[in-house]
């Protein structure tokens, strides 16, 4: 048997069609989205991502204004950054890369940014409009992740949900999207703590692999039939390396290819972002 391909260029496509509607409703009425990036340093990975950010703006027709400061900027420095996109009134919203170097302070960085213009959802006070179920923007890969998986028809709700790996941008936050009554899943959350983790994957109807460790999940650790998604963005020789080893699709009912699967929804989920935050200032 060989997995379902569960195609993200496809459905991300489908959404930014969408969303270049929405766009032009917006100029019509004098709004112009313009979406921000903050990148300090050059990391190769990141450069690539900022990038391809950029050219999906020009695709739907959203400005964009690009940042990048040296692997040196200082914490003011980050932070004068984020002030003047914060005043800007032609960005409408924007995002920090992530990680940032480490000698800046990421959480207070975080902070410092306008909630109204956080593009990724990764504001503390985005973050707890989703803990309280508040509309906020959505956390960009796990609600391409939930938006993946309807378009194929996979259940949610009742369903068992492994997610591997707790970081902020996905694990954490995967796992409160999906606990909504709208979702309704059953969320177990793993990480380098867990004590039996092949165990656990074993009895999920669906997981998602994001602990960022090529080719942690084996095909022995799937049940056959189960939906499995590919978050992991590791790069061996130079070359994308995701956390689901490629056997899996022998055993899965559904999978994400990777690259084309995960990455090119969070790109389309943070347009969206973008374009929710334009909308609702003319509201
Ligand atoms: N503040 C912040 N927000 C982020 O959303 C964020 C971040 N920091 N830091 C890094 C991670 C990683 N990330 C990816 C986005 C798209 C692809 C993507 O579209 N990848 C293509 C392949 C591109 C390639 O060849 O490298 C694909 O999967 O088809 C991958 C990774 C967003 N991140």
């Amino acid at each position: 048997m060989s997995a379902v391909k569960l195609d993200g260029k496809a459905t991300a496509a489908k959404i930014k069609a969408d969303l270049t509607a929405r766009v032009t409703a917006l100029k019509e009425r004098g709004v112009v989205p313009g979406l921000g990036t903050v990148l300090v340093g050059d990391d190769p990975g990141s450069q690539i991502y900022v990038a391809g950010k950029h050219r999906d703006c020009a695709e739907v027709g959203i400005a964009s204004i690009r940042v990048d400061l040296p692997e040196t900027a200082t914490q003011a420095d980050v932070e004068a950054a984020i002030d003047e996109l914060n005043a800007s009134p032609s960005c409408t919203g924007y995002i920090v890369q992530l990680p940032l170097p480490k000698h800046l302070d990421t959480m207070a960085l975080l902070e410092r940014m306008d909630p109204a213009k956080d593009a990724d959802g990764l504001h503390p006070v985005n973050l707890g409009r989703l803990v309280h179920m508040v509309d906020a923007p959505l956390p960009c890969t796990p609600h391409g992740i939930v938006l993946l998986l309807q378009e194929y028809g996979v259940p949610l709700k009742g369903a068992d949900v492994v997610v591997v790996g707790r970081g902020i941008t996905v694990g954490r936050s995967l796992g409160l999207l999906l606990t909504r009554r709208t979702e309704n899943a059953t969320v177990t959350l793993c990480h380098t703590g867990t004590a039996d983790l092949a165990a656990h994957v074993r009895r999920a109807d669906i997981v998602v692999a994001a602990a960022g460790v090529p080719g942690l999940i084996t095909a022995d650790m799937v049940k056959p039939g189960a939906a499995v998604l590919d978050v992991g963005v590791s790069r061996v020789d130079g070359k994308i390396a995701g956390d689901v080893a490629a056997d899996v699709a022998e055993v899965a009912g559904f999978l994400t290819p990777n690259p084309g699967g995960v990455g090119p929804m969070t790109r389309a989920l943070l347009l969206s972002n973008v374009v929710e935050a334009a909308e609702h200032a003319l509201r």
